[in-house]
């Protein structure tokens, strides 16, 4: 398709590298679009239920307008579906449409679906292809680009899971147009996110446009997906398996929050997003207290995150834990080795980095000194 209004951006990977495509209209056209990843006319669509109510039909009218007929395999919506039991339901569902290797999987929805069907997809057969056509703006802006795929476990958050690029990307921020306001503002911060790990111009466009994008407002939409993807494709280019410590600057605020919403027990009390968002607050704050940034930047992201109505202390995320448990939730993260953490945190808006070998008792003593501030 070569349509004037198509952002296209490539994330150029040693293998597999893929484009994600970026326009208000893309699900009318799926059928044409998607013809390259359906067999015999057919193609296999895992959602959630919400997902599929809310945009299936418009999915299944552009799909069949190119001659496509969608098999929709549907999981309950929300994080919990992120688990063993879903992923051994779904890909025994996968097994019985008889999936085939070379075949690909359309994922269509939020994050969770994302990161379930591109696991699915990982080890079903040992690895067939995935399609990711995200309809959250956490998913359009940050998880269905760049490969981690996977579900959660006891031991924490997306402890157990794969890199698994997908052959593309379709992104249509029109069908962000059924979201609930809360989900649009969850996903919000992982935008915001980008902004702060190295662009502060984008900061200042956010603090600028946030309130209309919030609203609606279509173009701001569009112009902040087209530049989280554009950052995100950049940092995964450079650092695809997170091995060289450029990726994890992707993690800006999610050591915080994902302890978080372990706590809250991935449930609904917390989102991804608000979580990463009173992560951020506090991987700001943190480095303020260690002096490497000012404690005016450490306020100014606060600000804005509070002004979007984004939670920016535990007491806002609604934690209760203790500093130390807290702390000690933290030590689970991937980052982490050993006895110590590994955090991103900042030299000032829009210059994130990656720290090493940080004692979780110095971060338990922040978090019971500041983390509530
Ligand atoms: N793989 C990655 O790189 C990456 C990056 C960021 C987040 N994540 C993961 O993504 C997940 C969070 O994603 P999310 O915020 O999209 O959550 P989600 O997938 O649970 O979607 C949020 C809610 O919105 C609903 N929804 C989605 N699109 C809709 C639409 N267009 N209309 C109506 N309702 C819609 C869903 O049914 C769900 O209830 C977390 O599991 C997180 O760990 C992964
Ligand atoms: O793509 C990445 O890399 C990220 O870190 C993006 C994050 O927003 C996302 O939540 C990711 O799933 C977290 O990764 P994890 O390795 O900490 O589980
Ligand atoms: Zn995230």
């Amino acid at each position: 398709m070569r349509r004037a209004d198509v952002t296209t951006v490539r994330v150029a990977l040693e293998a597999r590298s893929y484009d994600v495509r970026i326009a208000p209209g893309l699900i009318d056209e799926a059928g044409v679009l998607l013809s390259p990843y359906a067999r015999d006319g057919r193609l296999v669509v895992v959602s959630d239920e919400t997902v599929w109510t809310a945009q299936g039909q418009r999915l299944t009218a552009g799909l069949e307008r190119g001659g496509i007929a969608p098999l929709p395999l549907l999981v309950s919506p929300g994080e919990v579906s992120k688990s063993w039991a879903v992923l051994e339901d779904l890909t025994n569902r996968l097994l019985s449409e008889r999936i085939a290797r070379g075949d690909h999987i359309l994922a269509f929805g939020g994050g969770m679906v994302g990161d379930l069907a591109g696991f699915a997809a990982a080890i079903v057969k040992r690895g067939c292809g995935i399609v990711q056509m995200p309809t959250s703006l956490l998913a359009q802006v940050d998880s269905s680009v760049g490969g981690k795929t996977g579900i959660n476990a006891a031991a924490g958050k997306n402890m157990i899971g794969a890199f698994h690029q997908p052959a593309a990307v379709l992104i249509d921020p029109t069908c962000l147009a059924t979201l609930p306001e809360r989900e649009l503002r969850a996903g919000y911060a992982e935008l915001v996110k980008y902004g702060l790990i190295g662009d502060a111009d984008f900061f200042a466009w956010c603090e600028a446009n946030g309130a209309a994008l919030l609203a609606g407002d279509l173009d701001a939409i569009a112009h902040a997906i087209a530049v989280s993807v554009a950052a995100k494709a950049a940092i995964v280019a450079e650092d695809e398996r997170e091995t060289l410590g450029r990726r994890a600057l992707l993690n800006l605020g999610h050591s915080f929050g994902h302890a978080l919403e372990a706590e809250a027990g991935y449930s609904e009390r917390l989102l991804h997003g608000e979580a990463v968002a009173a992560g951020m607050a506090l991987a700001f704050r943190l480095s303020a207290a260690l002096g490497h940034c000012g404690r005016a930047d450490a306020e100014r992201v606060a600000a804005h995150l509070a002004a979007v109505g984004l939670p920016t202390t535990l007491d806002e995320a609604g934690s209760h834990a203790s500093a130390e448990d807290l702390a000690a939730l933290m030590l689970h993260d991937k980052k982490a080795s050993g006895d110590a953490l590994t955090l991103v945190l900042a030299h000032g808006i829009g210059a994130a980095f990656v720290e090493h070998g940080v004692a979780p008792e110095g971060v338990a003593q922040f978090l019971r000194t500041e983390g509530a501030a």
